[in-house]
């Protein structure tokens, strides 16, 4: 019988020297680096640059990659107005999929897909995401967009355009080590949707719109929201581990916990709960994070055998709602570090294009003929 992988589980379509995952043991890596270093001495900027480049950047090449980054914020003002004109209500993340498609429409070089092209487009896509992010923000709040700042790290920036208030150096430090540990993650969803979208050779634009639209679903990075939906049903402390504990006996999926790959912790939940967990002790631990901390003790317990543990989405939450970010906000989040790998896994891949192409098992008809409509019942 014909062995289908289904949703693709374990099948190798190509070689990459960015990300390394060893998922019965926890470990991630990018180009080499365990992402527990990339987290405490580096930057959202510098990883972004060394996935781009495939090398750590010197000093003069991260500088320069830096300044790029900081004089490309700002969005045509014609697109500001189309995002004004959204629905307030609408969806962050169609809002973000429908701006960076129109962004496309403004940038002169969006249809060269020569790679000094790709790469020159990626560094608007970086530094923009964040305008169109926050600018999106401020409309769906009914608020004035704010103009970015070019003296401010992308991180603060970011922050700083959301509130409209600079953010203290803890605050940026603290958002800067949430970018990092979600820059990239090897051939996830959405990586692996502008790697097909980029096959055809198709544009840059048309790659990091497709991929919004993976990671926007609750199974990937729409999973950080939906934990904050489940923290908000528990209420509080004391109602969690009844709670979960109904849910695992009614087989539901909890969200924030389980993982293609890993079958251990994600590493990446660990540093998030490190940090969630000093803010814990600094300002006394929120019920958020009470809340979090039974139902690990619960789903490791029960499904840790079957290996089944907090994911990166579980304890991310927590972190940007002690920033003060609104849970809707949390996926769009997650968008504007991961854009950075989408770049960068495109640029990768279209080195050695290959049409991707995979096959189905047909299992429909067979030896039909055309029925005329007057005679279908
Ligand atoms: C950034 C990211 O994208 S990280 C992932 C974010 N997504 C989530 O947190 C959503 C919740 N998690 C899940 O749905 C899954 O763990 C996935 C889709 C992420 C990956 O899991 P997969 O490898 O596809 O496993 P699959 O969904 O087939 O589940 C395998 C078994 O584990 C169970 N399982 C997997 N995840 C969970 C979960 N979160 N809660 C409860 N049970 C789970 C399934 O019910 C299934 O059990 P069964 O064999 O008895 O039917
Ligand atoms: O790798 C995956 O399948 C999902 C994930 O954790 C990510 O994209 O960060």
């Amino acid at each position: 019988m014909t062995e289908i992988a289904k949703g693709l589980e374990g099948v190798l379509f190509t070689e990459s020297k960015l990300t390394f995952i060893n998922g019965s043991e926890g470990i991630l890596t990018h180009l080499g680096i365990p992402i527990q270093e990339w987290a405490e001495k580096s930057t959202f900027e510098e990883l972004s640059c060394a996935l781009l480049a495939g090398k750590l950047p010197s000093a003069a090449e991260l500088a320069k990659f830096d300044a790029a980054l900081r004089a490309n914020r700002e969005v045509p003002a014609e697109l500001l107005k189309e995002i004004s004109g959204f629905p307030p209500h609408a969806n962050p993340m169609q809002m973000l999929r429908t701006a960076i498609s129109a962004l496309g429409l403004y940038d002169p070089q969006s249809e060269d897909t020569s790679e000094a092209a790709r790469s020159a487009i990626s560094i608007r896509l970086i530094a923009q995401f964040a305008t169109v992010i926050a600018a999106v923000a401020r409309v769906r709040s009914r608020q004035e967009i704010v103009a970015p700042r070019a003296d401010l790290t992308h991180a603060a920036n970011f922050l700083y355009m959301l509130s409209g208030k600079e953010p203290t150096s803890e605050q940026a430090r603290l958002f800067d080590i949430a970018l990092v540990l979600h820059v990239d993650h090897g051939m996830n969803a959405s990586t692996f949707t502008a790697i097909a979208t980029a096959s055809t050779l198709s544009d840059m634009y048309s790659c990091v719109v497709s991929a919004i639209g993976a990671l926007k679903g609750p199974l990937h990075g729409g999973a950080n929201e939906a934990v904050m939906d489940m923290l908000d049903e528990v209420g509080t402390p004391d109602k969690a581990a009844d709670f979960i504990t109904k849910k695992l006996d009614n087989k539901e999926k909890i969200m924030g916990v389980g993982h293609r790959v890993y079958k251990n912790f994600d590493p990446r939940s660990r540093v998030l709960r490190d940090y969630a967990e000093h803010v814990a002790s600094k300002e006394g631990k929120s019920n958020y994070y009470q809340i979090l901390e039974t139902i690990e003790k619960i789903v490791v317990d029960r499904m840790g055998s079957r290996g089944i543990y907090p994911n990166v989405d579980f304890y991310s939450g927590t972190v940007y709602a002690d920033l003060g970010i609104s849970k809707e906000f949390f996926t769009p989040i997650f968008a504007l570090a991961r854009v950075g790998g989408w770049c960068a896994s495109v640029i990768e891949y279209t080195r050695d294009n290959r049409l991707l192409r995979p096959d189905a098992v047909y299992t429909g008809a067979t030896d039909q003929h055309y029925v005329e409509l007057k005679d279908r019942q």
